[in-house]
């Protein structure tokens, strides 16, 4: 049987989904993560399409991303011995200005990639870890990438920008935008399920481990709160979020700390870690209640408020908030926060549908809908590994360089 593997490093956990590749929208056959990576109490759980538990590890140690990818390709073998695996598709976080759509890799390709490796070292590391194992395990399978960036190369150029002399721009310092396959099936669910809102104005919230937000118009990305790095916009698990360039140059020349030691403090010690100086896991941090914890969770919450407003107003308007990743599907509390207080731009929340977690979670007579949507990236991957399978691969705009 025709398999397509697709395989999804995130900051802190690894994901994949084993498809059907036989038809073009291929049918889910299994998935599976690993998450709270390099924490002593990570797991590793792997279900059927239709949720039945195929495998469980954990809570234990999963040391680092690498000894994730092992885990999960030998449970794979394991689970599916027959499996013919004809297509692994990959997120790979940065594709900088030539990627805007997915590309068969080649080991030149993937050798490419990693110059962008320093402005996504949470990712493009393990990504591209990915695709090197991968290559090797399936060596007659073709290697899709698919980029988190890709979604966001049409927004406009306002947007694209810093206020940097102009070599800065053609050299590729540009505001690239991250989370795009997440936002593509978010947009794509809206076209399906709520054409009216996916014609309309909406913020999308992806907040996980990672987190940004992104304003679609008619399905597309008109601005998104991550820029250059998988750093900017919001506060993050360990990431600081938006900083004031200021900062930089004082750690640099008043505390006189590295290049090395910056990206240490600001990729791995900041945001929500940071600030409560006792998790970046959320769920923690709820649990604690702590003055510290109770500060990062207001900062977190504050920061997407703030976007929100910034958002709308480049919208011209709010018609619907979607609330997604990790936190943004599972915490009541941070979503009734983050919608606390916005009746000014029409929105009002109904407190029961959030606590029960309901797909749509605003008050009847709310005029900014606000919804509850699980994403899947492995599905937006997915479609693009079948659509290589097929030869009919999405066309690129190499123009945008
Ligand atoms: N029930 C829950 N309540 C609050 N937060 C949760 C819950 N479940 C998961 N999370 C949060 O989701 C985060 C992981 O989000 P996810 O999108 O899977 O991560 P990544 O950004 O690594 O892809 C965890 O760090 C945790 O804080
Ligand atoms: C880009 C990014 O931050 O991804 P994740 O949320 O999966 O860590
Ligand atoms: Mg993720």
């Amino acid at each position: 049987m025709s398999r397509i593997l697709t395989l999804n490093a995130g900051s802190s956990s690894l994901k994949f989904g084993l498809f059907d590749a036989s038809v073009p929208e291929p049918p889910l056959v299994a998935s599976g993560h690993v998450d709270s990576i390099g924490s002593p109490n990570a797991g590793i759980t792997v279900k059927a399409a239709d949720g039945a538990p195929l495998a469980a590890e954990g809570p234990g140690p999963v040391k680092d991303h690498a000894d994730a990818l092992d885990r999960v390709l030998s449970l794979v073998a394991r689970l599916f011995p027959g499996a013919a695996v004809d297509a692994v598709g990959h997120r790979v976080v940065h594709g900088g200005p030539d990627h805007d759509a997915p590309v068969a890799l080649t080991p030149a390709i993937a050798e490419d990639l990693d110059r962008f490796s320093p402005f996504a070292p949470l990712h493009q590391p393990h990504n591209l870890a990915g695709v090197r194992a991968a290559m090797a395990r399936f060596p007659g399978a073709v290697q899709v990438a698919c980029f988190d960036t890709a979604f966001h190369r049409r927004h406009p150029w306002e947007n694209d920008t810093f206020a940097l002399p102009r070599a800065y721009y053609d050299k590729g310092v540009r505001r690239y935008g991250f989370h795009g396959l997440s936002y593509e099936f978010i947009a794509g669910h809206l076209r399906e399920a709520a054409p009216l809102l996916h014609s309309g104005r909406v913020v999308v919230a992806h907040l996980g481990n990672g987190a940004s937000m992104c304003a679609l118009l008619d399905g597309r990305s008109v601005g998104s709160t991550m820029g250059f790095s998988a750093l900017d916009g919001l506060p993050m698990g360990t990431r600081c979020g938006q900083l004031d360039p200021g900062v930089l140059l004082y750690l640099m020349d008043q505390e006189g700390m590295s290049a090395a030691e910056i990206t240490d403090l600001l990729y791995r010690k900041s945001g929500l870690l940071g600030l409560s100086g006792l998790s970046n896991d959320m769920r923690r941090l709820e649990a604690a209640d702590t003055p510290e914890a109770r500060q990062a969770i207001s900062y977190f919450t504050f920061r997407i408020r703030r976007e929100l407003g910034a958002l709308a107003a480049v919208l011209g308007g709010l018609d619907a908030v979607v609330f997604t990743g990790g936190i943004g599907e599972n915490s009541r509390l941070v979503r009734a926060r983050v919608c606390d207080g916005m009746h000014w731009i029409g929105l009002d929340l109904d407190p029961d549908a959030n606590a029960a977690n309901a797909p749509e979670i605003s008050a009847k007579l709310s005029r900014v809908r606000v919804l509850v949507v699980p994403t899947d990236e492995e599905r937006v991957i997915a479609r693009a590994a079948a659509r290589h399978l097929e030869g009919r691969p999405y066309p690129t705009q190499r123009s945008l360089r």
